[in-house]
């Protein structure tokens, strides 16, 4: 039972999804890491991903998650898994429901946090359309990033008690 930790750019999927996994001693795995180089050099101009942008990197996703299953290991995810039919990809036979949390937050806020993040390739220009691409799910924990990453973790921890299969705490599981 693996956590997808889910929502638009600057929601702070990153963020509560390595505290969650360190909290959880689990693996962390970022679904940023795993764009095709098309897809970053996409966004990194301010051009929003299609469905066929994300198809192959969904799968890819989808083969971790069984991966890790097939290996009795829970592990974090942090993925936008922004519509319905990429959650259903995501879930695609495994034995396993997902455990899915949906960071939710204010335009205002998103776009404050995106401004103020160094370093990355999204720029905020994309907020618009990741918010319009935005499916809220209806089998998720729903939470609000105003509250602090240290909150949020906490709030998932009560919700989806974990399953114990715990592996090492920072480093490579060899999943690829
Ligand atoms: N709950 C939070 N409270 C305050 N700042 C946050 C919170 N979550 C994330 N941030 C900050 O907001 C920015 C976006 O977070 P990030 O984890 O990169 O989001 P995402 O992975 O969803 O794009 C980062 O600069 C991060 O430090
Ligand atoms: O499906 C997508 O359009 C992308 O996955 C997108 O939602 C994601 O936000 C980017 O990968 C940027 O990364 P950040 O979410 O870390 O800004």
């Amino acid at each position: 039972m693996s956590y997808i930790i889910m929502g638009v750019s600057g929601s702070g999927k990153s963020t509560v999804g390595k505290l969650l996994a360190q909290k959880l001693q689990l693996h962390f795995i970022d679904a940023d890491d795993h764009h095709l180089a098309p897809s970053i050099a996409k966004m990194s101009q301010g051009i929003p991903l299609t469905d066929e942008d994300r198809a192959e990197w969904l799968r890819k996703l989808n083969h971790l998650l069984k991966q890790a299953e097939a290996a009795g290991q829970e592990v974090v995810m942090a993925c936008s898994a922004l519509k319905e039919q990429y959650r259903l990809v995501l879930q695609q036979n495994l034995g396993n429901e997902l455990k899915i949390v949906f960071l939710d937050g204010d335009e205002a806020l998103l776009r404050s946090r995106l401004s103020n993040r160094t370093g990355h390739f999204m720029p905020g220009a994309l907020l618009a359309s990741q918010l319009e691409t935005l499916e809220v799910p209806a089998n998720a924990l729903k939470l609000n990033v105003i509250q602090t990453p240290e909150e949020l973790v906490q709030e998932i921890i009560q919700h989806y008690p974990a399953q114990g299969s715990s592996i090492q705490t920072s480093g490579r599981t060899g999943l690829t």
